[in-house]
């Protein structure tokens, strides 16, 4: 019963999380702070090779950033879906093709998580805690597995929640990256200034 109450928990967060973007305009400048806190923190890390998304939809905007990313010359790396909610990781050279899903999604040489610096992972809401609510199927959590490198995930401001309902099988962030913060939640994110 416990698991069951935790997984409408979920699902009511995520309708009222989702509803809330459908009914709030895009404003630019959260999508220009986003960039410029993406790129702050891939600069401080020092990241080389970065798995990033494209953003669809009422998503929090990546477009900049990863313009930014590739006119830098980073190695970019991007999920791919499959129909058994797999993800297959390419590298990105700025090619796309439509998805299982509707929306355009990486086309590249196949690649993996192996050697990525950092891993910005898309989310519905995050807390300071590291917990992370993603769209409920479980792509990213699968996806990570076991010692996976320092990931972050990224929400609009009011997507920060104090705490969020989780099962065991979720995997733990390491910061939250907000289009005007970013707030580290392990103790495994490197102490930059
Ligand atoms: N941009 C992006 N790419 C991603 C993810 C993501 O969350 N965002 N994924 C992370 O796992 C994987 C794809 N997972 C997905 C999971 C659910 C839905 C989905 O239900 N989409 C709804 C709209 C939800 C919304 O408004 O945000 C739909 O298409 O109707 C789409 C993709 C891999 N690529
Ligand atoms: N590592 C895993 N192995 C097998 N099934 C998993 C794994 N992680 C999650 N699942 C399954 O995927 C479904 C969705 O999980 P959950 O609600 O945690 O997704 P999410 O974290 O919101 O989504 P995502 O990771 O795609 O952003 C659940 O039914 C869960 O049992």
């Amino acid at each position: 019963m416990e698991q069951l109450s935790i997984v409408e928990q979920k699902k009511s967060l995520r309708k009222q999380i989702i509803q809330r973007r459908t009914e709030t305009e895009f404003r630019v400048f959260e999508a220009s702070g986003l960039a410029e806190q993406l790129i702050g923190l891939v600069s401080k890390l020092g990241s080389k090779k970065v798995a990033c998304y494209l953003s669809q939809s009422t998503e929090p905007d990546t477009e900049l950033f990863i313009d930014w990313a590739l006119e830098n010359h980073l190695s970019l790396v991007m999920p791919r879906s499959n129909a058994d909610r797999s993800l297959t990781w390419v590298d990105f050279s700025g090619d796309t093709e439509p998805g299982i899903f509707v929306f355009p999604e990486p086309i590249g040489p196949e690649t993996s998580l192996e050697n990525v610096d950092l891993v910005i992972a898309p989310a519905l809401a995050a807390s300071p805690n590291g917990k992370r609510l993603g769209k409920g199927m479980g792509f990213y959590d699968r996806a990570l597995g076991e010692n996976y490198p320092l990931t972050v995930a990224v929400v609009f401001d009011e997507e920060v929640f104090t705490d969020l309902p989780t099962e065991s099988h979720d995997q733990m962030i390491d910061a939250i990256v907000t289009p005007t913060q970013i707030i580290v939640c392990s103790s495994r994110f490197p102490k930059v200034k």
